[in-house]
């Protein structure tokens, strides 16, 4: 299979190299000229774990070029995804499978209705990977992905297709409650470490902290059950405890956002839980207090 990666950052090239790996053609589509050129100096990109380091060549693009894609994984932040799929749109047909990974709800139900005419796949993933240099990226941590079709959920080709690509891919028959899952821990955990400026594991060590965690995760529960989404097996406070403790010392990607001066992903976040609460009528003042207040902090 020939995949265009469009959003080569950490996650994108983290496939990009798993792709190669497992022998399919991979053409990472980047932004800009100047990133084009700069990535053209070597055509190549490093992962480095476990102090091993691995070189992967690929070729890479603009979005204006004019080979058709038969499939496309968007691998950009929540917030870039409807800008990027348009600068691709004029190279995609009807049999096109995109695959969407990334953070939030939103962008992907959005691409499913415009374009009924595709296959649109959507995935979760605990995978960690950062960049210490341009295209040199350090694979922090080894995770699950699952992924799933949004429109038909018995329909699970492509991850037959992707089966070898990576040993933790998993199917999702239902690829929704997988996203709500994930969504879910992060409207826990992401907008109070960015508001308190700390680490996952510090949100759980204070009262006041826990307090209002308690408080968001309480209205996710609500605004879930009424919609007849199942959650977990038990109540969302105390899942969202166990993965702050168990990445502890990790700082949440909205925070790094935050600290980095970076447009977040709150809007797809806890701006999606918000907008489905008042659809539903259901009140959710504590989600919509942090989603405020993590706008005015990011200047969005
Ligand atoms: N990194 C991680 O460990 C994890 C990330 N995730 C999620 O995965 C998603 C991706 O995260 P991550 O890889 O870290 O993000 P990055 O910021 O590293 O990568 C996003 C990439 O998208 C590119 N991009 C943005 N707009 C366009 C466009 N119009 N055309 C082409 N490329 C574009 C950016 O390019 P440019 O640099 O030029 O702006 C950037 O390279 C997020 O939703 C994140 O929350 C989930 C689990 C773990
Ligand atoms: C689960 C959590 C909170 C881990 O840091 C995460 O997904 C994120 O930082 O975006």
């Amino acid at each position: 299979m020939h995949w265009h990666i469009l959003g080569a950052g950490a996650i994108g090239l983290l496939w990009a190299a798993k792709l190669r790996t497992a022998g399919h053609q991979v053409t990472l589509i980047l932004r800009t000229q100047d990133k084009l050129s700069q990535y053209n100096e070597t055509g190549r990109f490093s992962i480095t774990h476990d102090d091993t380091i691995q070189w992967f060549d690929t070729q890479a693009q603009l979005a204006d070029c004019d080979d058709p894609i038969d499939y496309l994984l968007i691998t950009t932040k929540s917030f870039a995804v409807a800008d990027a799929f348009a600068s691709v749109k004029q190279r995609i047909s009807a049999g096109t499978k995109v695959l969407l990974l990334h953070n939030g709800m939103g962008p992907q139900q959005q691409l499913r209705d415009e374009h009924p005419e595709l296959e649109i796949w959507a995935g979760s993933t605990t995978d960690g990977a950062y960049f210490d240099q341009p295209f040199s990226l350090i694979r922090a941590g080894i995770g699950e992905t699952h992924i799933g079709r949004l429109s038909d959920s018995d329909n699970d080709c492509l991850f037959q297709e992707l089966q070898g690509v990576d040993h933790q891919l998993r199917y999702a028959a239902d690829i929704e409650t997988v996203l709500w899952r994930k969504l879910a821990i992060n409207c826990a955990i992401n907008p109070l470490t960015a508001l308190f400026n700390c680490r996952n594991g510090e949100l759980l060590k204070y009262d006041d902290r826990r307090a209002a965690m308690a408080q968001i995760c309480k209205e996710v529960d609500e605004v879930t059950s009424a919609l007849g989404i199942s959650l977990f097996d038990r109540k969302l406070m105390e899942e969202a405890w166990d993965v702050a403790e168990l990445t502890g010392n990790n700082h949440s990607s909205m925070q790094q956002d935050v600290c980095h001066n970076r447009p977040t992903e709150i809007e797809t976040i806890t701006g999606y839980l918000c907008r489905i609460a008042d659809q539903a009528g259901i009140a959710t003042p504590a989600n919509r207090l942090v989603l405020e207040a993590v706008r005015g902090l990011s200047g969005e």
